[in-house]
């Protein structure tokens, strides 16, 4: 699949999504333009983002990054991020040069099923075009339930359904994290969270679900909430691609 080795070159990705603002307002990305130039800069390999962001931004990112489409979503304002549905199609995504596409599932959702079924219907018809399928999995907020348990289940769920790259969650135990990347028969990438207290911590992280083995990130707000995106992206690299311990890679960020 020529797309995805674009994605996973040697094995390793740095994917940053931008796909935030239907989830609520975000300063940085403003100006769509400046945060993907970041983005090209640090030397990220693929942009996660919608249809209005890369309509702004594809002369930047064409032949420069993988382009991840985001094809579901739910906004904040409907009071529900669980609820996600379909904002785009696999046709319109061949037709935006889209490298892969990218759908999240909340589990433990009432809707979960709905969210596997379109999830499916997804991978068939993108395996048709050799479009790979990250399948996202997040635990919805409302639900009481044991998080790492559902999200072990649901990362090998979207591995069962065909995703070429699940994006996971966290346990609140971080030490089940392997236990949980283990689990799953496709490369695993971390998703990111709100921002962290400091720049180290966040390489502490990536470090974390790297030894873990995690084969790359999706890390958006750490990235471009920081003073220089394209420096924590470089610092990431250091540590995705080349092994790098935190304080190496703390050095890109003097
Ligand atoms: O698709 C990814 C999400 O927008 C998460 O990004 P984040 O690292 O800011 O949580």
């Amino acid at each position: 699949m020529i797309r995805l080795k674009k994605i996973l070159k040697e094995g390793k990705t740095i994917i940053v999504p931008i796909d935030h603002p239907i989830e609520g307002y975000f300063r940085e990305l403003e100006e769509p333009r400046r945060i993907v130039q970041e983005i090209i800069d640090g030397g990220a390999d693929g942009v996660l983002l919608r249809r209005g962001s890369l309509a702004k931004t594809y002369d930047l990112v064409a032949g420069r990054l993988a382009i991840v489409y985001r094809i579901s979503g739910a906004t904040f304002t409907s009071g529900d991020m669980g609820d996600q549905r379909l904002t785009s199609s696999v046709e319109e995504s061949v037709r935006y040069d889209a490298d892969a596409i990218a759908y999240t599932v909340y589990v433990a959702h009432p809707k979960e099923n709905d969210m596997y079924e379109v999830f499916s219907r997804l991978v068939e018809e993108a395996e048709y075009y050799g479009l790979p399928v990250i399948g996202e999995v997040l635990v919805w907020e409302n639900a009481k339930v044991d998080a790492f348990e559902y999200l072990r289940i649901g990362v090998r769920t979207l591995g069962e359904e065909g995703a070429a790259i699940v994006k996971s969650g966290f346990p609140s135990d971080f030490s089940l994290y392997r236990d949980l990347v283990r689990y799953s028969i496709v490369p695993v990438i971390a998703a990111g969270g709100p921002k962290m207290d400091s720049p180290r911590k966040v390489l502490e992280f990536v470090k974390a679900v790297m030894d873990a083995g995690a084969v790359g990130t999706c890390i958006g707000r750490n990235v471009w909430q920081q003073e220089s995106p394209s420096k924590m992206i470089r610092a990431m690299k250091r540590i995705v691609r080349g092994g790098a311990s935190v304080d190496e890679a703390m050095s890109e960020l003097l």
